[in-house]
C-alpha cells in the first residue's frame, strides 16, 4: 500500500458554543489541514495520484473557510455543528470524500491542527 499526504492552511475565526472558557470568545487560528489518501495501484508514471489533484479538491473545500468566521458558514451556524477541530475534520473528510468519489483512491483521514500543539483527526470507523 502507499499513503500520500498533502498539507494546506487557511486562516479563520471561530468561537466555541457552550465552552466554559475563553475559547467561547471569537478568536482566530491559522488552521493546518492534513489530507491522507491511500491505495496500491500506481499509474504508468509511478503516481498513486497527483499531489496537485488532491490539493485542488482540498482547496475547493477549504476556500469556504478562508478569511471567514466559521460560525457563519452553513453547517456551523447556531443549532448546527460547533466549529471544533473534531467537527471540522469530519466535515472536511465527508465533503472531500464526495468530491473525490470518482477517483480510484481511498481518502484515509483528515487532521485539523488549530495550533502547532493541538490537532484532531477524523477517519471512518475501522480505519486508522
Ligand atoms: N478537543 C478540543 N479542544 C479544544 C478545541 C477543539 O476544537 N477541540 N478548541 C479549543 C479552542 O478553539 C482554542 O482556540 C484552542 O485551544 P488551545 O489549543 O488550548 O490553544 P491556545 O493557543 O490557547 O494554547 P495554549 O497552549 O492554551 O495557550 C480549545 N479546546
Ligand atoms: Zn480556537
Amino acid at each position: 500500500m502507499y499513503e500520500l499526504k498533502i498539507i494546506t492552511h487557511f486562516d479563520s475565526a471561530h468561537s466555541l458554543r457552550g465552552y466554559n472558557g475563553d475559547c467561547a470568545n471569537l478568536h482566530g487560528h491559522t488552521w493546518t489541514i492534513e489530507v491522507y489518501v491511500e491505495g496500491d495501484q500506481l499509474n504508468e508514471i509511478g503516481l498513486l495520484v497527483d499531489f496537485k489533484e488532491v490539493k485542488k479538491y482540498t482547496n475547493e473545500i477549504i476556500k469556504r473557510f478562508d478569511h471567514q468566521c466559521i460560525n457563519q458558514i452553513p453547517g456551523f451556524r447556531e443549532n448546527e455543528l460547533n466549529p471544533t477541530a473534531e467537527n471540522l475534520s469530519r466535515y472536511i473528510y465527508e465533503e472531500l470524500a464526495k468530491l473525490m468519489s470518482h477517483i480510484d483512491i481511498q481518502l484515509k483521514k483528515i487532521s485539523v491542527w488549530e495550533s502547532p500543539n493541538a490537532c484532531a483527526t477524523y477517519f471512518p470507523n475501522g480505519k486508522s
